[in-house]
């Protein structure tokens, strides 16, 4: 078996998958915060033989998760956000210091569908583009759905917003404190991944594919105007194209990749973001 980690700012989220048949055999959660203890919801480590890891935890997490795998399990490949990999070339002035998560994001995005914007909506919003030479333009990172609700401090924390909620119904007026931080955290949401989109294909002159991954990327992406796709696994897709262990990771196929939908025309796309504008 294979064990994918990708520990995010709140959960650390793995899977097991099969090496030989390429199916995805469980997966599971667990809080950053708290250790791996036995009785928590954490793999068997018995039955793998390769772990991959993303990490963006602070170093000691990642340290101790590394050493206490290497104890019974033969290969453990831990990313890293480099200069160049697979064919993009990474934006940032110092390459090392963008997120793994995002890269990983990145690198994935790129082998499915080419040139793309990928948006990771987790603790963080983080939206990245790459165009379809490979070139990685750098993105945008603002605070996630439950890092804007805490930071209001109105008693409204633990009321999360509906994930089946429809994105209509989070656009009007809340008519009680928790329904108005709801909406308003989710138009802010909303809207900045809209305009980032439109904004940067004007820029840049391509409409681009859109995907979409993270805790909340299914309630955000009900709010997306733009053709997309919604890939849970995305940063795992990543793993598998930079430390490819089965014979379908060999041959570019990463588990769980959704078919994408061809982008907007550019001038619809135009069209758009000269009428918000507008407003
Ligand atoms: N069952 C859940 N438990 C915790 N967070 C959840 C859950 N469902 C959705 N979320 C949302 O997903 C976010 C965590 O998503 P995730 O992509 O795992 O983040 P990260 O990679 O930063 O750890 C939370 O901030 C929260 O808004
Ligand atoms: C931006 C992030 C906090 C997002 O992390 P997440 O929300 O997935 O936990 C993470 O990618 C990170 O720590 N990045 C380093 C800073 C940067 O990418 O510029
Ligand atoms: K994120």
């Amino acid at each position: 078996m294979i064990l994918d980690l990708d520990i995010g700012n709140t959960l650390s989220k793995w899977r097991l998958k099969d090496a030989d048949s390429s199916e995805i055999r469980s997966r599971g959660a667990v809080w950053t915060r708290e250790q791996w203890k036995p009785g928590a919801d954490i793999p068997d480590l018995d039955v793998v033989e390769a772990v991959r890891i993303s990490s963006v935890a602070r170093a000691a997490v990642l340290e101790q998760t590394v050493s206490l795998l290497h104890r019974s399990v033969p290969q453990v490949h831990v990313a890293r956000s480099t200069p160049e990999a697979l064919g993009v070339v990474n934006g940032y002035v110092e390459p090392h210091r963008l997120g793994v998560d995002r890269w990983m994001g990145v690198l994935a995005g790129y082998q499915l569908a080419g040139g793309c914007c990928a948006v990771d909506c987790g603790s963080a919003i983080t939206v990245d583009f790459v165009l379809p030479g490979g070139r990685h333009l750098g993105g945008y990172i603002l605070p996630g759905l439950r890092l804007m609700k805490e930071s209001l401090k109105l008693g409204t924390r633990n009321v999360a917003i509906d994930p089946d909620s429809e994105a209509e119904e989070l656009l009007l007026p809340g008519t009680r404190t928790v329904e108005a931080v709801n909406h308003g955290i989710y138009l802010a949401a909303v809207s900045a991944v809209n305009r980032i989109y439109s904004e940067v294909c004007d820029r840049e002159g391509v409409a681009l594919p859109m995907l979409l991954t993270g805790g909340d990327a299914r309630v955000v992406a009900r709010g997306v105007q733009s053709p997309h796709a919604v890939w849970p696994d995305m940063v795992y897709g990543g793993l598998e194209a930079c430390f490819p262990l089965t014979a379908a990771e060999r041959n570019g196929r990463m588990s769980g990749a959704p078919r994408v939908p061809a982008p907007a025309g550019l001038e619809k796309i135009r069209a758009g973001l000269a009428f918000s504008m507008l407003l």
